[in-house]
């Protein structure tokens, strides 16, 4: 389990993070979203033992994180900006990886070699941007860490390799319970991959929920009549927002779908689909309820 407790961080002037508190579960894929500077690098930063909070503290499996090398053994974080050694080849970091990780598996890292089709023996620093980050997803799961952290993961990746990285991600939590926490902008990439998202908003975190929840909470429906409807359809439920395309109306609604369904069945609809929502337009409607606009926080 991560669990960040009361964290606040300043840089001089700057509050990146304020009292954040958050819980990852064991095995579970947890995405943070955020604007440019909301404070999603500082705050993977602690959970990585790079920054220490001003108050506050990061824990995984309950141990602090900060200078703890058992736990720094269980845990790799892919930075937004990659750093290798300048002389070291694939070869020359898996050897290092090997003795920096108890966990290494060799066999593994043997195996991925088909996943990534790079030249064991090319000095890292000379690969394009795009295989530096599959040499870094190549080490990171060949070392079978306990806990991955991903600062923007997917980018500069080709749609085929952002696939494949998945892939293998989905498949070390399935099979060995790996808790992954991932900062990215874009929420279509994070929706095949988590099951809770987090919002970071200046430093503070203002919204949280499992996905499932989010999904099965709000619906989004189309429905047409023969006949024009006089006076409100739904009584006693939440519309978020309502609009007309032609003689199509369509809702997004909070919950109480069967009753929902009654409710426009009474109406004798020519139309009744209820589509499924993005997770773009769930957070944007969420989030409006709560009073921010969406696009300014997340793009
Ligand atoms: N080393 C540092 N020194 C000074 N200020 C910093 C430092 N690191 C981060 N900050 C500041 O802290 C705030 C949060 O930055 P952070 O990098 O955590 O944001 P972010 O959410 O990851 O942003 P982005 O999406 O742009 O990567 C910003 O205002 C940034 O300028």
């Amino acid at each position: 389990m991560i669990e960040i407790k009361g964290v606040s961080k300043s840089f001089e002037d700057v509050k990146a993070l304020k009292e954040v508190t958050l819980r990852i579960n064991k095995g579970s894929v947890y995405g943070l979203i955020g604007s440019n500077g909301a404070g999603k690098t500082t705050l993977l930063k602690i959970l990585a033992g790079v920054y220490q909070g001003d108050e506050g503290k990061g824990y995984m499996a309950g141990q602090e994180v900060f200078e703890n090398v058992e736990i720094k053994a269980k845990v790799i974080f892919i930075p937004d900006t990659l750093y290798f050694f300048s002389t070291y080849s694939v070869r020359d970091m898996a050897n290092f990886y090997k003795n920096i990780y108890p966990t290494w598996n060799q066999e593994r890292f043997e195996k991925l070699k088909t996943a990534f089709d790079i030249d064991i023996n090319k000095k890292i620093n000379r690969l394009s941007k795009g295989m530096q980050r599959q040499v870094a997803f190549w080490l990171a799961l060949s070392a079978m860490p306990e806990y991955l952290i991903l600062d923007e993961p997917l980018d500069g990746l080709d749609p085929v390799m952002r696939q494949k990285v998945k892939n293998l991600i989905i498949q070390d939590v399935a099979e060995r319970n790996m808790t992954v926490l991932i900062s990215s902008h874009n929420l279509r990439e994070l929706e095949d991959l988590c099951d809770t998202i987090g919002i970071l908003h200046r430093g503070a975190l203002i919204l949280e929920k499992e996905l499932d929840d989010l999904k099965s909470d709000i619906h989004k429906v189309q429905v047409a009549f023969k006949q024009e409807v006089s006076g409100p359809i739904l009584q006693d439920i939440p519309v978020l927002y309502e609009e007309s395309r032609g003689s199509v109306r369509l809702f997004i609604i909070r919950g109480h779908k069967e009753e929902m369904i009654r409710q426009f069945k009474k109406h004798d609809p020519v139309i009744l689909d209820i589509l499924p929502l993005t997770l773009e337009e769930i957070f944007i409607y969420e989030m409006g309820g709560i009073g921010y606009a969406i696009e300014n926080v997340i793009f």
